[in-house]
This record gives C-alpha cells, structure tokens and sequence, in this order.
C-alpha cells in the first residue's frame, strides 16, 4: 500500500498479545496508527482491550484471504508470531509445526494483495534464524521484492537488567531503503545502527557481528533490578519494605485479591513467597538474583508454575547473607510480580491487567510479550528515511 507523504503509516498488529507491538510503536515516535490487531486468545484481548479501547480481530491468522488484508489498506505489518516451533524446549518441528502455519500463509499472501504492505517486522526466538520457516520467510520476502536486515538483541543492550535475547527481522519493499544500507541481508548482535551510527565502516561491522559472548561487557551499564521492584522484603508481611515510596501497584493488588478469593492465599504476599518444599526439591536449579543484580533471567509463560528455566527468582535477605554458602532458606526467595516483569519488559506504568485476569495468566501473557526497551529503537529504525 503506498502512502501520502504525512499521513500516518496504516499498521496491522498480527499475533498481538497484550499489544507489546503497539506500545513500542508508541514509544518510537512514528507516526502510525494500528488500523487493526489481531489475535486468537480471548484472554489477551481482554487484557488489549482494557488497556487500547479496542478489542483485536479475535480470530486464526490463517483464515485471512489477500481480500481482507486489502481491506485495511496498510503499509506496515508488524508481526510476533507463535516461538514454540522453535524454542529448545519445544519439539523443534519448525515449519511442520501447526503453530508456524499462520505465518507462513499470511506470508505467501503479500504477492497476492493489491498494494503489498512497505514494511514488516518480525519478533522470534533465537533459534528462528536458523529454521526452515526463517529460509521461507526469506524466499517469499525477496520474491516480493523486500531488502531485509536481521538483529539478535537483549535489552542488557538497552540498559534493562534483563537477559531476552530475541531475533528480529526488519524488511522493506523497494524502492524503500534503510537508513544504513551496508548492513542489507546482514544478521547483527548490536544494537549500534540503531543509535545512529550511520557510516559503518568494515571495522564496524565485524564488532557488530560479534556474537552473544560479548553481551556481558553492557552489564556495567543496566540499571540495578533494585530499580524495577515494587516491593523488597517478603519475610516480613506486616511491614512491606516498599523500594522508594512506590505501594503496590494496582495490578499486584489486584491479583492478590482475586487469587485470595479463590481462597488460595492466605496473607497478602506469600503467594510471591517461594515454598520451602520446592527450594528443598528445585534449589540447585533456581536462578537466584539480588536487588543489586544487573541481570535476570527471561520471564518464560511457564513462570510460577514451573522453577527451572522459566524465569530467575529474587533473594530479599539481608546483604550480609548474600553470599553461596547462606542457605537458600535464609535468603527470602520470592517470585517477581507481575507488574515487575512488566517494568522488565518495559511496559509503561500505565498497563494494567483487567481485574478477572488471574496470576497464572498475567504470568502466562506477559512471558510471551517483548522488550519494548528494545523494539521501539528497532521500529524508529525501521521508520527512519523510507523513500
Ligand atoms: C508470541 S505471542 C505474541 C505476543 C505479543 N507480541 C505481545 O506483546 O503480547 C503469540 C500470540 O499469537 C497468538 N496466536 C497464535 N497463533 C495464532 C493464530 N493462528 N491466529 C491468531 N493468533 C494466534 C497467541 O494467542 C499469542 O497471543
């Protein structure tokens, strides 16, 4: 779809989640309006719904016809489909995966459609670059004529103390350049074009091809998890120590009374407590982080159901104890809320759950959210000098 020059860019959200796209959208300054969200979970359209005023196309991507997409006359389509066809944890059956299927249908549809869209940004898992569906995506891309550049970022990159390395693809239709044209059909592991750096020279680009063990050198960087915390202390439930002046935030409390009313809570904050029963069984595999920390671990759907691998857990007891040998039980270990997963994930303050939904999926849809710290600079980048 080609577009006047200032009016907004017509963006399609696909697989939208809880709008993790949208408000990154927002947060880079472009002028784009979403015409239409799309996504087959009820319950994050609740959550879309409460938060934007608008409740996503509730439906299966794959049913779309190239005379829908018309319909909407975009030009941009932003989409985050489903990572578990690629994930290690998964079977790892790619595009034979069911759950790949609408993507790459929605794919095959753009030469199909009367004025395809100008740009498309896609969100994965690392492993994605690697899949067959990643080798179809880039055949139907250059069959319709799009120039692409790749990322595999982390917002530890951003200044976030959060470790969730995700592949990103960033494609645009000819005669629509990039900004730093050098870096066409290039897969880069810094965050540095995005920052302006627009003359790369050959030295510039073998740093930006660097892979993830160089990461740590931007921990000194990230913020301490100290800075996204509602709350410190869960040993003492009578007196919360509050980090700074913030209380709780309407979210927390909101799934704290409505997981007590389901009578499984009994005090305020010993449902973010973690049991004795599961250090003692699951101890050696937690991954335990301090205020001071100035990194965590990826908050996965499964956090708070399962301990290993699904997210890290916070140790609130005193620094004296902050060492190896202090035993697990003394350190206070609880989970992290959502709303602090969310101010990992940088979602704004104004984000707020729909009081029915309840921990386990506030837990579930932010794990399968993004780091807007990190796709926001990659849309303005995206944005930026399109011809
Ligand atoms: C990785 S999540 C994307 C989350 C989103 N970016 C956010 O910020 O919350 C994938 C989403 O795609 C949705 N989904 C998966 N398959 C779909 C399909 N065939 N049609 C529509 N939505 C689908 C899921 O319900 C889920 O919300």
């Amino acid at each position: 779809m080609e577009k006047q020059e200032e009016q907004p860019w017509r963006v399609l959200e696909f697989y939208s989640g809880i709008g993790g796209m949208r408000y990154s959208l927002m947060k880079a300054g472009v002028n784009a309006i979403v015409v239409e969200a799309f996504d087959i979970n009820d319950t994050a359209n609740d959550v879309y719904q409460h938060n934007f005023g608008h409740r996503p196309y509730q439906g299966n991507i794959q049913s779309l016809t190239a005379a829908d997409l018309d319909g909407y006359s975009a030009n941009v389509w932003l989409l985050s489909p489903p990572c578990q066809p690629y994930t290690r944890q998964g079977l790892q059956k790619q595009s034979g995966d069911a759950r790949a299927f609408s993507f790459l249908q929605i794919l095959e549809l753009i030469p199909h459609i009367s004025q395809p869209p100008i740009m498309l940004f896609v969100e994965n898992v690392v492993g994605f670059e690697t899949s067959d569906t990643h080798t179809k995506m880039m055949e139907i891309l250059g069959r319709s004529d799009f120039v692409t550049q790749e990322f595999i970022l982390t917002p530890l990159q951003f200044g976030v103390p959060y470790s969730r390395p995700r592949y990103f693809c960033l494609a645009k239709r000819k005669p629509s350049t990039f900004q730093n044209q050098l870096l066409n059909n290039q897969l880069l592991w810094s965050p540095k074009p995005l920052f302006g750096h627009k003359n790369a020279d050959d030295k510039v680009l073998c740093e930006l091809d660097e892979p993830q063990g160089s990461w740590d050198k931007w921990l000194e960087s990230c913020q301490p998890i100290e800075s996204f915390l509602e709350f410190k202390n869960c040993s003492d439930h009578s007196e919360p120590n509050f980090v700074g002046s913030t209380n709780l935030s309407a979210d927390t409390i909101g799934a704290l009374e409505e997981d007590e009313g389901n009578g499984c809570c009994t005090s305020t904050f010993d449902q973010y407590s973690v049991p004795l029963s599961l250090i003692e069984r699951w101890g050696s595999a937690m991954d335990i982080v301090y205020p001071d920390s100035k990194r965590c671990c990826c908050f996965t759907k499964s956090y708070y159901r399962y301990v290993k691998g699904t997210g890290s857990l916070l140790a609130t007891g005193q620094p004296k104890i902050q060492d190896k040998a202090s035993s697990l039980k003394e350190q206070c270990l609880r989970y992290f809320t959502p709303r602090e997963v969310a101010n990992l994930h940088s979602l704004p303050e104004s984000f707020q759950f729909p009081q029915h939904i309840s921990l386990r999926q506030r837990y579930a849809l932010l794990g399968n959210s993004l780091s807007i710290s990190v796709v926001a600079p990659l849309l303005r980048y995206l944005f930026a000098e399109s011809s």
